[in-house]
C-alpha cells in the first residue's frame, strides 16, 4: 500500500481527480462533510421522487470532457435532455428553441457523481477544518477532533470561501482562493398533483426573482409524476433575500413562477427549499487549478474555471495532470 493522496469534497472536481489519480495507479482518501457525494450536483430525495435542486443539466464543449460524457452515456450515468426551451422577459413568454446539447444524470443528476465515486474510500459526515503538513507527510483534523493521515499529498475540491483556510499551508493558494466571490441561489421544487397545462419545460427568465425554471418530468428517466418544478432565483435576488425564511422563499417564488408559466398554478402538495450559499463564481477564471507542486498542496473546482460542471470536472483532470508531473519529475531527480 502507498501513502494515499487526500481528497477534500466528493463533488464533480473531487471526483474528476480521484478518477484520474487511481486511474494512474495511486490510491487516495476522501472526505466530504456531507452525508454523500455529489456537492452541487447532488439530488434530494423527496415524496415527489428525486429532485435536482443544485445543477440542472450541462454542456460539453471541450473535447476531452465530452468524451466522458459519451463514456457515462454509454453506462446510462447520463443521458442528452431536450425540454421545450423558453425564455420569459419583461413578462413576456416566448419559445426559444436552439441546437445546443444538454445532458443530465439519469435517472437522477447524482447518479453521475455516485457512480464515480463506486467503491473508492470515502469518509462523509466529515467536515475538515485544518490541512497541515507534518515533517514529510500531510494530516487532516476534522471538526470533531479526529486527525486523519498521513497521505502523500492533499487537494482541497471545496467552493473558493470553504478552500481558503484549508490551503493555509500555502499562503499564495490560500489567497488566490480568497479573491474569488461566490454568489448564492435559492432553488425551490415544487410538485403539483395534476399536470400544469403549459408545454413550457424549461425557461431561462430575465426582470424577475427567477433566473431559471425547469419542469422535472421532461429529463429522461424522471418518476412520471407528479409534475415537479425545479425554480432558481437569479444571484441578485438571492443575494438580497439570503436570510428570509425557507417559508416565504417558497411563497415568493412560487408568486414569481405563476405569473410567469401563463397558465393556472394551484397550490403545491409538496415544496422545498434549499439555500446555495456558494452556488457560483461571481466571474469565471482560467486557473485550471492552483498547486504548490513542492509543498504537495493542490485545489481545484469550478471556482478555477467556468463556474460550471463541465470546469468543474476539467479542473479536476488538470489537478491530477499536474500532481502526476510532478511525481514523475521528482522521480527523475
Ligand atoms: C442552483 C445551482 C444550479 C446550477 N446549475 C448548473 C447548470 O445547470 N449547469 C452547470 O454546468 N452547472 C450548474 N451549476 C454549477 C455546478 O453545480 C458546479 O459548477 C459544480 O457542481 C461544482 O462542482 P465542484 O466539485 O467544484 O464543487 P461542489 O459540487 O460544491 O463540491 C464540493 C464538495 O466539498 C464538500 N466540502 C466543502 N467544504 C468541506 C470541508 N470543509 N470538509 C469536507 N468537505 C467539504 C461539499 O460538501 C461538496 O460535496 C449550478 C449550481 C447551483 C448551486
Ligand atoms: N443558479 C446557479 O447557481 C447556477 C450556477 C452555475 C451555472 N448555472 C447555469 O448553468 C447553465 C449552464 O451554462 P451552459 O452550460 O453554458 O448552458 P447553456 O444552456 O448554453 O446556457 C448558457 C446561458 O445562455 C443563455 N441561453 C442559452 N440557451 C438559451 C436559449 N435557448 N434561450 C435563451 N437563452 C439561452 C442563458 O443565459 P441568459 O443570461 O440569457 O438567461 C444561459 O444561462 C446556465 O443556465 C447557467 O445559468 C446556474
Amino acid at each position: 500500500m502507498s501513502i494515499p493522496i487526500a481528497i477534500i469534497g466528493t463533488g464533480i472536481a473531487g471526483l474528476s481527480a480521484a478518477q484520474a489519480l487511481v486511474e494512474a495507479g495511486l490510491d487516495v482518501q476522501l472526505f466530504d462533510k456531507s452525508r454523500g457525494s455529489g456537492g452541487r450536483m447532488a439530488s434530494k430525495r423527496s415524496e415527489s421522487g428525486s429532485l435536482d435542486l443544485g445543477a440542472q443539466y450541462f454542456t460539453a464543449r471541450d473535447r476531452r470532457f465530452a468524451e466522458a460524457v459519451q463514456q457515462w452515456r454509454a453506462r446510462g450515468w447520463a443521458a442528452e435532455w431536450t425540454p421545450a426551451l423558453y425564455h420569459a422577459r419583461e413578462g413576456r413568454l416566448s419559445p426559444s428553441p436552439d441546437e445546443q446539447v444538454r445532458w443530465v444524470g439519469t435517472p437522477r443528476m447524482s447518479s453521475i457523481t455516485r457512480a464515480m465515486l463506486g467503491a473508492l474510500p470515502v469518509q462523509f459526515s466529515c467536515r475538515i477544518t485544518e490541512v497541515f503538513r507534518g515533517d514529510q507527510h500531510w494530516h487532516l483534523q476534522d471538526a470533531d477532533g479526529n486527525s486523519h493521515g498521513p497521505f502523500s499529498h492533499a487537494i482541497v475540491a471545496t467552493p473558493a470561501p470553504q478552500a481558503t483556510n484549508l490551503l493555509a499551508a500555502a499562503p499564495k493558494l490560500a489567497s488566490v482562493a480568497a479573491s474569488v466571490t461566490m454568489e448564492p441561489t435559492w432553488s425551490v421544487a415544487l410538485s403539483f398533483a395534476e399536470p400544469l397545462d403549459t408545454p413550457v419545460e424549461g425557461c431561462f427568465a430575465q426582470d424577475s426573482p427567477l433566473d431559471w425554471l425547469a419542469r422535472t418530468q421532461s429529463k429522461p428517466g424522471r418518476a412520471p409524476s407528479p409534475d415537479s418544478w425545479v425554480l432558481h432565483a437569479s444571484s441578485e435576488w438571492s443575494r438580497h433575500n439570503l436570510d428570509l425564511s425557507k417559508e416565504c422563499v417558497i411563497e415568493a417564488l412560487h408568486g414569481a413562477f405563476a405569473e410567469m408559466i401563463g397558465c393556472a398554478v394551484p397550490p403545491p402538495v409538496e415544496s422545498i427549499a434549499h439555500r446555495w450559499l456558494y452556488a457560483r463564481p461571481a466571474t469565471a477564471h482560467q486557473w485550471g487549478a492552483l498547486s504548490d507542486g513542492d509543498l504537495g498542496l493542490y485545489a481545484c473546482g469550478d471556482w478555477c474555471s467556468s463556474g460550471r460542471v463541465e470546469g468543474a470536472w476539467l479542473s479536476g483532470q488538470e489537478t491530477a495532470k499536474r500532481l502526476q508531473a510532478h511525481i514523475a519529475n521528482h522521480a527523475w531527480n
